[in-house]
């Protein structure tokens, strides 16, 4: 059976291609390197072309008999996305659309969407379930959280069934070691602070130090990219097994939270074997942080029948480790 990744030379997406083969699914991944590296697409065959360009999505479609589409393409940098919208709204809204009516015009029924936490905006209570209102507080959660709606409405009017998967902090590395996350600029916490143990940046500035958490900092909710993959492949399963169209949403997260603080000195621990230290700055609160987001991911081990796996900070840290001290052998080129 054959799965189309849109977005599969990225960090989430490449990952996601291998889970992919290795459950002995064929896999054409589709990207068009905007964020994305053509070295990291090392499963299945790779077609580089933009989402908003309807005659390569119709030419793939063609050629292909594909099942499912897995869509992780899109802008996701926060900050950029409150200065320069535009972008957003065209690339995470406009680019879905086009993938939707070429997906309709091929009548390819299932689509498993990578969302994110940040259609909640800042939270009401927490754990946050998936009933939490929606109130997106920056153009790139607004964008996702868009998608979503046109994903229910397109469920019920024509049979294009989808699960959204509403990801909070996606951490940690490929553990056999082939592939990691890669962006630039990087903006996530893990790769920053093993940047500053390694020597590629000189140190990791703690945005506040003054949030009502225990220590001070904020509490994410990371969740190790392998676990996000299995969660796609049973969201696959079921979008394959189930006989009327449906949108399924759901949180994927492990529950608990650690702290900014936690983070690193789970860090320091891991990359003292290797005799790095990691120096840490304080500095102001970043736009836009809530204190605290942890996901309430019930539904989804429920319904998925799934349970994340690498659950320990240290051993997420370990495998962003091994990564980024493969760093200099990485081939960026586009
Ligand atoms: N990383 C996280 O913590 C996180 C959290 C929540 C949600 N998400 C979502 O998960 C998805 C994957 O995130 P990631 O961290 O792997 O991002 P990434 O930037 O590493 O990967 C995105 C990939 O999509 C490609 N792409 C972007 N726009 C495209 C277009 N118009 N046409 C073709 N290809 C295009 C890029 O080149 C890149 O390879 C995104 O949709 C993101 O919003 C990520
Ligand atoms: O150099 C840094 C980078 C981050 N942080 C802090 O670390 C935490 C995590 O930040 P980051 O890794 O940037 O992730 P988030 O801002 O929590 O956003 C991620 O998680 C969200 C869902 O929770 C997704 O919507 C986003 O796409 C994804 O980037 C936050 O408190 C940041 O303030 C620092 O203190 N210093």
């Amino acid at each position: 059976m054959k799965i189309l990744v849109l977005g599969g030379a990225g960090y989430i997406g490449s990952h996601m291609a291998k889970v992919l083969v290795n459950a002995g699914y064929q896999v054409v991944v589709l990207d068009n390197l905007s964020t994305g590296f053509k070295s990291q697409a090392k499963y299945g065959e790779l077609v580089l072309a933009d989402l908003h360009d309807s005659d390569a999505l119709d030419r793939v479609f063609s050629q292909h008999q594909i099942a499912a589409v897995m869509h992780f393409a899109a802008a996701s940098l926060v900050g950029e996305s409150i200065v320069e919208p535009a972008k957003y709204y065209h690339n995470n809204l406009i680019a879905s659309l086009n993938l939707l009516a070429a997906m309709r015009r091929h009548q390819v029924p299932h689509l498993v969407f990578s969302s994110t936490a940040a259609v909640y905006g800042e939270p009401a209570y927490t754990p946050i379930d998936e009933a939490h209102p929606k109130q997106p507080i920056n153009p790139y959660g607004s964008s996702k959280w868009m998608v979503e709606q046109v994903l229910e409405d397109y469920a019920s009017a024509y049979g294009v069934s989808s699960v959204r998967l509403r990801y909070f902090n996606a951490a940690g590395a490929d553990p056999d070691g082939e592939l990691g996350e890669c962006h630039d600029p990087e903006t996530h916490l893990i790769p920053i602070i093993l940047q500053a143990a390694s020597g590629r940046r000189a140190s990791i500035k703690v945005f506040g130090q003054d949030y009502a958490t225990p220590d001070g900092t904020c509490v994410r909710d990371y969740i190790h990219v392998m676990d996000l993959c299995q969660a796609h492949l049973r969201s696959l399963e079921l979008l394959l097994a189930q006989s009327a169209p449906a949108s399924h949403v759901f949180n994927l997260g492990i529950g608990h939270g650690f702290s900014v603080q936690q983070v690193i000195d789970a860090a320091r621990s891991v990359v003292a074997a290797d005799g790095c230290t990691i120096t840490v700055e304080e500095a102001p609160r970043r736009a836009g942080d809530p204190a605290v987001l942890v996901a309430d991911s019930q539904l989804a081990q429920q319904r998925l029948n799934w349970q994340p796996e690498y659950t320990d900070l240290a051993t997420m840290i370990a495998h962003a480790w091994h990564w980024e001290k493969q760093y200099s052998q990485f081939n960026s080129s586009r």
